[in-house]
């Protein structure tokens, strides 16, 4: 669409669906599962209605595990079929077929092993090929009882017991759904804590509001090195689990289902990189800050840009587009570089966990060797008007500065619409505006945002 308003004539090759996985296997549908899920849970929770004057008996509230599935089925492909309609309205040509790059002009697609649907030539090419789910050695995946998000966001059935490979993003997600739709749930991490890429307060305040008080348990430092498969209701699928360091089996498991959420492999395979000199990198494509692909010295491959998962730099959906768009800013010679640490991330939960930048631990560790003072300043959600009228005062934001410069480095926040309320310090980490720039910005009272104005101005006595 970019490219498109920038006057270039543009074709999209799509070996499979428009709309890649965020429409059709990620953010879309699993914000669908979240949405329908978290009501079951504060209609279950006689206890916080009551404390609204509402009195609502618990096991009144059913849901349709099938309604909910169409949900996310549904608005998958409402939001397929309006981007395909935007795509050819703005007159994008979209070409079906898995693509394969002949070289830097020149790409053919078709079924795979043919070339039987074309070949096409272009000024420029972006390769936006994304990303697979990523499965461990070990683990059998029969897409029933131990399965990817892929076949997850499905919701074929709820299991009793569910075990996640993996507490990152996907993991907390869908142990939110699930745990909120009755099923008990076993984390098994690899790392010494679950949740590791998190700001380790966080991390710590997570584990207090979205896992002890939770049937959720979980085991740190094990690697689920086999996983065999079950039947729903006859037979458990097993899980052998090894100490991440000894490399000794330690324990094994059984359980009803395995979610497999372990990160996710650059979909590069067959693209045949080798013809425009490219050495992938653990799959992943080389490129530069510009988005142009690097060959295998390093240099530039003229017309040749690569965008998304595919290029592993950050894999949000978000940052995808914004490559794009820097790609094509590029292409139409206006020099344009993305700075990764203004583009926020969030996960989903209830309630949600937002960030944007760096942990605190990245901070010390970068003015360390930098030679420079970090500085955070924290506030509760407790303090704020809007969230306590809503009963729902758990939470924190915590900012991360230079108190020289006071220059942001990074905001955290934990609580209620926390994936709404980061982007105030993501335009400030773009545009450069400093905490003197902000500290005298107005929010509206009562709002959420006034955790952020109170961060900002300091104002609860930091
Ligand atoms: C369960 C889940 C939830 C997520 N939730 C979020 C979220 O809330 N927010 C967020 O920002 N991100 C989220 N993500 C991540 C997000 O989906 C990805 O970062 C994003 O989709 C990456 O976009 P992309 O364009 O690089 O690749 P993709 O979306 O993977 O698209 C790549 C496309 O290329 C096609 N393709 C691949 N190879 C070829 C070939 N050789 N020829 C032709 N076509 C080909 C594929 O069919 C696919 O359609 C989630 C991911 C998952 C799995
Ligand atoms: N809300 C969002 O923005 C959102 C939601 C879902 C997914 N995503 C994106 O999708 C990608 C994939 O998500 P994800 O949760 O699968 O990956 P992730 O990288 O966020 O988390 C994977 C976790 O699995 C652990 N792990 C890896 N191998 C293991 C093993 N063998 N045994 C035990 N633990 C193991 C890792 O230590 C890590 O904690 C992420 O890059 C994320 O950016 C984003």
């Amino acid at each position: 669409m970019h490219a498109v308003s920038r006057g270039m004539k543009t074709a999209i090759i799509e070996g499979d669906v428009i709309g890649g996985t965020c429409v059709n296997r990620g953010c879309v549908p699993s914000k669908a599962l979240l949405a329908a899920s978290g009501r079951v849970r504060e209609m279950r929770n006689a206890e916080h209605l009551r404390s609204l004057g509402i009195q609502l008996d618990p096991s009144a509230v059913s849901f349709d595990r099938q309604g909910i599935a169409d949900h996310a089925t549904n608005l998958a492909s409402t939001i397929r079929g309006n981007l395909e309609r935007s795509l050819i309205g703005l007159g994008v040509e979209i070409l079906t077929g898995a693509a394969k790059i002949e070289d830097n002009h020149t790409v053919s697609y078709g079924a795979p092993g043919t070339v039987t649907g074309g070949r096409v030539t272009a000024k420029n090419i972006i390769i936006a090929t994304g990303s697979t789910p990523f499965v461990p050695p070990g683990i059998e995946v029969d897409h029933k009882t131990v399965f990817t998000s892929d076949a997850g966001l499905k919701l074929d059935w709820v299991p009793e017991w569910v075990a996640i490979i993996g507490s990152g993003y996907i993991g907390l997600e869908f142990s939110d759904v699930y745990t909120a739709l009755g099923s008990d749930v076993t984390f098994i991490e690899a790392m010494p804590n679950i949740m590791p890429g998190f700001d380790k307060e966080i991390a710590k305040m997570a584990e207090r509001i979205l896992i002890t008080p939770r049937n959720i348990d979980y085991v740190t430092n094990v690697l689920a090195t086999k996983v065999t498969p079950g039947i729903p209701g006859e037979k458990p699928v097993t899980i052998e689990l090894t100490d991440f360091k000894t490399k000794e089996v330690v324990d094994t498991m059984e359980v009803d289902a395995v979610l497999v959420a372990t990160g996710r492999s650059p979909y590069t395979a067959g693209l045949n990189v080798e013809s425009i000199g490219v050495e992938l990198q653990r799959g992943f494509i080389p490129v530069n800050e510009k988005m142009q692909v690097l060959d295998k010295d390093g240099k530039v491959v003229e017309g040749m840009w690569c965008i998304g998962d595919a290029n592993g730099k950050m894999m949000l959906a978000h940052a995808a587009s914004a490559q794009g768009i820097s790609a094509i800013e590029n292409m139409h010679g206006n020099e344009h570089v993305l700075n990764h640490l203004s583009v926020p991330a969030a996960c989903f939960t209830h309630p949600e966990v937002s960030f944007v930048g760096l942990t605190e631990e990245q901070a010390r560790a970068k003015g360390e060797e930098e030679g420079f003072e970090v500085a955070v300043r924290k506030t509760s959600f407790k303090a704020n008007s809007k969230a306590l009228a809503e009963k729902e005062g758990e939470g924190m934001a915590k900012l991360i500065y230079n108190p020289k410069t006071n220059e942001i480095l990074g905001m955290w926040i934990m609580g209620l619409h926390a994936a709404d309320l980061i982007h105030e310090a993501s335009n400030a980490i773009s545009t450069g505006a400093t905490l003197d720039d902000l500290k005298f910005t107005v929010h509206a009272h009562p709002t959420l945002s006034e955790v952020i104005e109170s961060l900002l101005r300091g104002s609860d006595g930091h």
